[in-house]
């Protein structure tokens, strides 16, 4: 396999008709991490993953994967899951499985055991030769994830996995991705539910409008939000102009709770110093604890906001040469 990085886009750009559904997007993702590819309806990001498999071409930008072009060599070396589900109803599981492995190159002999071995993993030992349209939803899932990863592929593309399992098969999955890590794949998934790429990812990629709004680790997700410490206060004490006073200028009020924003420079135990100078008679203190939901929420209002900025920029300036 080459040494070059699983996926990289370059500045890639998709319209359909006068719509941009992705603008500008550069990402990079190295071998061997586990990649979450978030973002709110309609962000680009199933569009994006079709570029990267090459199911669509871009209409500006490069797309390589593995260093190349996404072609028949490049592709056997990935599994993916797409969006649309959907498997033969009259195959079993076990033969599904096994057949998807065969179409990327594994034996017959082998392909068989390993449907059985994903097959126990994932719990569904008992119905691996009944029929798909006999199973449940969540379990024909299961099943077409197994038979995206089948042929132990280098680079695993998973498009909203979780949607659609209940907690305890969201769990299952989390393990498959693990242990599939452990194997040695690169991962990527989209999705929309925060805590698993929370507790999976080394680092996110967040789209929202067609355009990315962050790329980095988790560190710097939390980060980008920006710190802060809830000092609760009796007595109807007046913390903003204390706090004000002392260099800490962004306070909002939440009953007798008061959120403080760390300026650069500043932690927690300075806040809380400041707070016990100015005499606040404080009833509780805790740095806040941040999770990528609201991380996300505020990168992704940042772009709605700029996006309609955009647009009354644009209308204002049509009017005026009109
Ligand atoms: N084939 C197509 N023709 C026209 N518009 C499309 C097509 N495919 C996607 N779009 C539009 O592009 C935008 C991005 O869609 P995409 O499916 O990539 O978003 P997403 O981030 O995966 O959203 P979701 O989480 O809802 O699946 C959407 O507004 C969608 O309607």
């Amino acid at each position: 396999m080459t040494s070059s990085a699983p996926l990289e886009m370059e500045n890639v750009t998709k319209r359909f008709g006068f719509f941009t559904a992705v603008r500008d997007l550069s990402l990079n993702v190295p071998q061997g991490a586990i990649v979450g590819f978030l973002g709110p309806n309609g962000a680009g990001k199933s569009t994006s993953l079709r570029m990267a498999l090459g199911v669509l071409s871009p209409d500006e930008g490069e797309v390589r994967l593995f260093g190349e072009r996404p072609n028949i060599d490049s592709l056997r070396h990935v599994g993916f899951l797409p969006e649309e589900r959907g498997l033969y109803k009259k195959m079993s599981p076990r033969a599904i499985i096994s057949y998807f492995a065969r179409l990327k190159g594994m034996s017959a002999g082998e392909s068989r055991k390993r449907a059985d071995e994903l097959l126990e993993m994932m719990g569904l030992t008992e119905f691996s030769r009944s029929r798909i349209s006999k199973l449940s939803k969540g379990m024909s899932q299961k099943v077409q994830i197994l038979a995206s990863l089948a042929h132990r592929p280098d680079f695993l593309i998973l498009d909203e996995p979780f949607s659609g399992l209940d907690p305890v098969n969201q769990q299952g999955l989390e393990d498959l991705i693990i242990e599939e890590h452990k194997r040695g794949a690169t991962i990527l998934f989209s999705t929309h539910v925060m805590e698993h790429a929370e507790r999976l990812c080394d680092s996110i990629v967040m789209m929202a409008r067609g355009r990315k709004v962050f790329d980095g680790t988790l560190d710097e997700a939390f980060g980008a939000l920006g710190r802060a410490v809830l000092i609760g206060v009796s007595d109807g004490f007046d913390l903003d102009g204390a706090m004000t006073a002392k260099g800490f200028g962004e306070n909002e009020k939440h009953g007798d709770t008061w959120r403080v924003s760390l300026p650069s420079g500043r932690d927690a135990q300075d806040a809380l110093r400041a707070a016990i100078d100015a005499g606040a008679p404080i009833t509780s203190f805790r740095p806040e604890d941040a999770r990528l939901r609201d991380v996300f929420v505020s990168l992704v209002s940042d772009a709605e906001a700029e996006d309609l900025r955009q647009s009354l920029a644009a209308h204002a300036a049509k009017g005026e040469a009109a």
